[in-house]
């Protein structure tokens, strides 16, 4: 089982929007630590995108996406939009690495050809979607507890502990973590977890359908895409599957939150029903302006590090 897949998917987590990568693919090691280097970067350029996307799908008390910036920038302060940063940052490396090596090792068995053989025989999109949705249901799982954790901590909108002030329920992602397993126990960290991989299946395998049909439409036959078609495609393949997810998240991210207080919701379907009878059926797309704007230079540059390092290797 080729393991360069996995750590290409490990450092390549993003990168920020306009990180240039080397002209010459074949940098040396030392590119490697820029990588990794700037992986964590990206996510923190992108999780103020994220954090408003979650306010919005889970409070009502927005009007819109100013009206949510504005809001938590007077009450909490520009540290307010990275709340809940540092469990995904941890785990970025780890979640990408499984679906990215999930990816192309289910893609090695369905089609017995390696990452370079398939530039020149590409597998069929059916066998690409098999793979990215396989990808998808197994880093749901890794990616579960962290998601909730930074779903509940995005959630605290009470400015920085002052004096005199009610200290937020949660101090910091390890309380968040212990606190939720000692009132809602061990399954609590997974709550969410079911809308999370369904969100994640299909999805995962539109954006690598996606990302490849775009890649062959601007590529010649045989040919590897170059360095503009993979941050085309990466980013539009981020949008595509983006918009889909966008009702599932929004259900995920109201299941996360809904064991806070007493249980509002007795499962997915019926969040889905209460969600749409009290708001409407525009509630199953709250966020997706803001969270295609986050996913057009995450998932740009994921390709981009993720191609420059599978070719490093040849
Ligand atoms: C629509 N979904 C769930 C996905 N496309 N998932 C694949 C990677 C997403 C990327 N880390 C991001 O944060 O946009």
């Amino acid at each position: 089982m080729p393991v360069e897949e996995f750590v290409a998917g490990w450092i390549s987590a993003p990168l920020p929007s306009g990180q240039t990568v080397p002209s010459d693919w074949r940098e040396g090691p030392h590119s490697w630590h820029l990588l990794v280097a700037t992986g964590a970067l990206g996510l923190a350029l992108g999780h103020p995108f994220d954090t408003v996307k979650v306010r919005l799908q889970t409070q009502s008390t927005y009007r819109g996406i100013v009206d949510c910036i504005v809001k938590t920038y007077r009450h909490e302060s520009i540290l307010g939009f990275f709340k809940g940063m540092s469990f995904p940052l941890a785990s970025i490396a780890v979640v990408n690495s499984v679906l990215f090596g999930v990816y192309s090792n289910a893609l090695l068995v369905l089609t017995a050809t390696s990452h370079q053989e398939r530039r020149v025989q590409p597998p069929s999109y059916t066998h690409v979607f098999i793979a990215g949705c396989t990808g998808g249901f197994l880093q749901a799982y890794c990616l579960a507890p962290c998601d909730l954790i930074k779903v509940r901590l995005q959630n605290q909108t009470e400015p920085r502990a002052q004096p005199g002030s009610r200290p937020p329920r949660y101090q910091g992602p390890v309380h968040c973590a212990a606190s939720i397993f000692r009132e809602e126990g061990p399954r609590g960290l997974f709550r969410g977890a079911w809308a999370l991989t369904l969100r994640d299946t299909p999805t995962v395998g539109i954006y690598f359908v996606t990302y490849e049909w775009l890649c062959r439409q601007f590529t010649p036959d045989g040919r590897t895409p170059s360095s503009a078609t993979v941050l085309v495609a990466g980013g539009f393949a981020g949008i595509a599957s983006w918009v889909v997810a966008t009702p599932l998240d929004v259900i995920k991210s109201r299941m996360q939150m809904d064991g806070l207080k007493r249980s509002e919701y007795r499962g997915l379907l019926d969040c889905m029903v209460t969600s749409a009878r009290r708001e409407g059926l525009g509630v199953f797309f709250r966020g997706l302006t803001i969270n295609s704007a986050r996913a057009f230079p995450v998932n740009a540059v994921t390709f981009l590090s993720y191609e420059y390092l599978l070719r490093s290797w040849g």
